[in-house]
This record gives C-alpha cells, sequence and structure tokens, in this order.
C-alpha cells in the first residue's frame, strides 16, 4: 500500500437481491485530498461508503484504511475515521452537549479530556450559544454541525461525509464548505458523497462518478469537464454576407467552419488560447463581430454526459 493512500478500495461489490447496488468498483484516496463520491440518487454511493467503514458487508472486494484491511483488522481500522451523515445516531431529547459528553466517553476519553474536548467542539463550531438546547429545537444546518462534532471528537485524520449538505439552505451550505475546508486545511482527508454538482466542484480535488453502481468516471473536476469538450465560442457577424469570411477564418485556425445560426456562429476551442489568435484575424479580415459569449462548460454537462447520457 502506498503511503499517500488513505483508502484503497479494490473490486468492491454489493448485491440487494438481483439488485446490483455497487459493482466491482475500484479506487484510492490519498492523504489529504478531499475524495468526492459524485452520482444520482440510487447509484451507489451510500452503500459504496457503508461498505467502506464497515457498516455492511461487501460481497466482494477488499478496502484497506492506512493500509488496514477492514475485513481482518475492523476495529483498527474503524478507529481511524470519523464518520458522519445520513445514519448519524444523536439523541434527539438531551442537549448538544450532553450528546457530545456522551459520545466522548463511549470513545473512551476520561470525564475531565471528554469536558474539555466537548467545549473545543462546541466552540470550534459555533454550538456554544444552543449547546444546552434539546437537539429537537435545533436547525437542519446545526444538526449537521453537531452530528460533525461528533465525528471528530477522537481527532480522526480520516472523515467520510454522507451528503454533508443536503437540504440545507445556501447560506448554510456555504458555512458548511468553510467548515470542511478548514478540517481540510488542517490536515485531514475527506471522503464526501454528494448528488450536489456545484459541492463536488467548489470542495473535491478528485471525484468518483458513480452510476448503476458503476464506476464510470475518475479525475479532477478540471479533467471531467475537459472531457466533454472545450471551451465554446460565439459570437454574431454583424453583416450577413461576412458570415462566410468569418468561417474562412474559423477553418484557418483548425477550429472547423463552426455551427452557423442565422449569422451566429459557435466553435469548440481545443485551448482556451486560441480565442485571442481567433480575434485577431476577425479583426484582419475585416469581420465585424457582436454578441462574443466564451463558456467553459461546467460540471453539470459532464455528469449528464457521463450518467444519464450513457444510459
Ligand atoms: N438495505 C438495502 N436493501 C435493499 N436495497 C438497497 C439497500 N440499500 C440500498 N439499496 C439499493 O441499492 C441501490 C443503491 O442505493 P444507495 O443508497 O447506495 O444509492 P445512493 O447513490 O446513495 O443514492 P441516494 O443519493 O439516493 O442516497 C439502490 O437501488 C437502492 O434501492
Amino acid at each position: 500500500m502506498s503511503q499517500e493512500n488513505a483508502i484503497e478500495v479494490r473490486h468492491l461489490t454489493k448485491r440487494f437481491g438481483t439488485n446490483l447496488a455497487v459493482a466491482d468498483v475500484s479506487f484510492d484516496v490519498h492523504q489529504g485530498e478531499v475524495f468526492g463520491l459524485l452520482g444520482p440518487n440510487g447509484a451507489g454511493k451510500t452503500t459504496t461508503l457503508r461498505m467502506i467503514t464497515t457498516l455492511l458487508k461487501p460481497d466482494a472486494g477488499q478496502v484497506k484504511i492506512f493500509g488496514h484491511d477492514t475485513a481482518t483488522e475492523g476495529r483498527l481500522a474503524r478507529s481511524l475515521f470519523g464518520l458522519t451523515g445520513q445514519y448519524a445516531s444523536v439523541d434527539e431529547d438531551i442537549s448538544a452537549r450532553e450528546n457530545l459528553m456522551i459520545f466522548a466517553r463511549l470513545n473512551g476519553l476520561s470525564r475531565a479530556d471528554a469536558k474539555a474536548r466537548t467545549a473545543e467542539l462546541l466552540a470550534e463550531f459555533s454550538l456554544e450559544h444552543s449547546a444546552d438546547k434539546a437537539l429537537k429545537h435545533f436547525s437542519g444546518g446545526m444538526r449537521r454541525r453537531l452530528d460533525l462534532a461528533v465525528s471528530l471528537i477522537t481527532r480522526p485524520a480520516l472523515i467520510f461525509l454522507d451528503e454533508p449538505t443536503t437540504g440545507l439552505d445556501p447560506r448554510t451550505r456555504t458555512q458548511m464548505w468553510t467548515t470542511i475546508r478548514g478540517l481540510v486545511a488542517q490536515g485531514s482527508t475527506i471522503v464526501l458523497t454528494t448528488q450536489y454538482l456545484e459541492e463536488a466542484d467548489q470542495l473535491a480535488d478528485r471525484l468518483a462518478v458513480i452510476d448503476h453502481g458503476k464506476l464510470v468516471k475518475m479525475g479532477t473536476p478540471a479533467e471531467l469537464k475537459r472531457q466533454v469538450g472545450g471551451t465554446v465560442l460565439t459570437f454574431t457577424v454583424n453583416q450577413a454576407e461576412q458570415v462566410k469570411a468569418a468561417q474562412t477564418v474559423l477553418a484557418q485556425q483548425g477550429v472547423g467552419t463552426g455551427q452557423l445560426t442565422g449569422s451566429q456562429l459557435s466553435v469548440t476551442l481545443a485551448r482556451p488560447a486560441q480565442l485571442t489568435s481567433i480575434l485577431e484575424k476577425l479583426a484582419q479580415a475585416q469581420v465585424a463581430i457582436s454578441h462574443l459569449t466564451v463558456n467553459e462548460p461546467s460540471l453539470d454537462d459532464a455528469f449528464m454526459a457521463l450518467t444519464v447520457g450513457q444510459n
């Protein structure tokens, strides 16, 4: 196992009856990175996460956490990560402080240490003012922050977040992103699942796109975007009779003659740098243009191409 890998997943497979929920999935998570599992509803993200975190037994495959096989060294592997998300179990009727105390004690901290760690986490997650309120009075955002705080009691170097911001409003979601970035800055490795492309784009260093249980693509958000095609340049030729001249310039620049709609031309650039020389040559050919736009493909485009497009 490479020193750089926090996790190694090999040929992970899970069936529920006839439903192949996770099909031969393999990937590595490097230390210090944010690794995103991205996919539509029912793609198999949670099932994959549950197998990695030993909550669910795989039908086949192997998982190593910091070099420790979860099948043979489960207890040790489990002690090396924190888990938060859809199945975090916190008691509704007691306060945030009491919840943290209970989990700290369950994790083997002495009473004094548990108290100190609880105070630290309440401060870190801006929960001091609500620390003594029962959880049932907490907002969704406060709940998520508490869930995360609970999973950090033992200061794990590896943290799993299952859909950390599902159901949160945009402001609270942004706060959560800031919290997650803070953990990364302190050196944590993070694995998160999300259905939100923007979240994956904002947070993840690398992404595994999962669809119908299969890993369909892996790469940085930028790599995934690049795969759907490059930058698209669109402009309108002011005088209709100059369309031909514009197309000639495009062809000479090696980007084809583009797609023509009325007097509007659209071309895909292999490199953004081609833009300058195209504009220069158009000016030299005295082709006047307007309504110029340059669009980068979004992660949405990549996701659609990789998932929906394949089925
Ligand atoms: N305990 C279970 N018993 C039977 N089928 C299950 C079970 N858990 C998951 N599945 C099925 O396995 C497939 C993958 O589900 P999973 O929850 O892993 O998807 P997901 O990508 O996490 O989706 P979501 O974004 O909706 O949480 C789905 O078809 C789901 O119905």
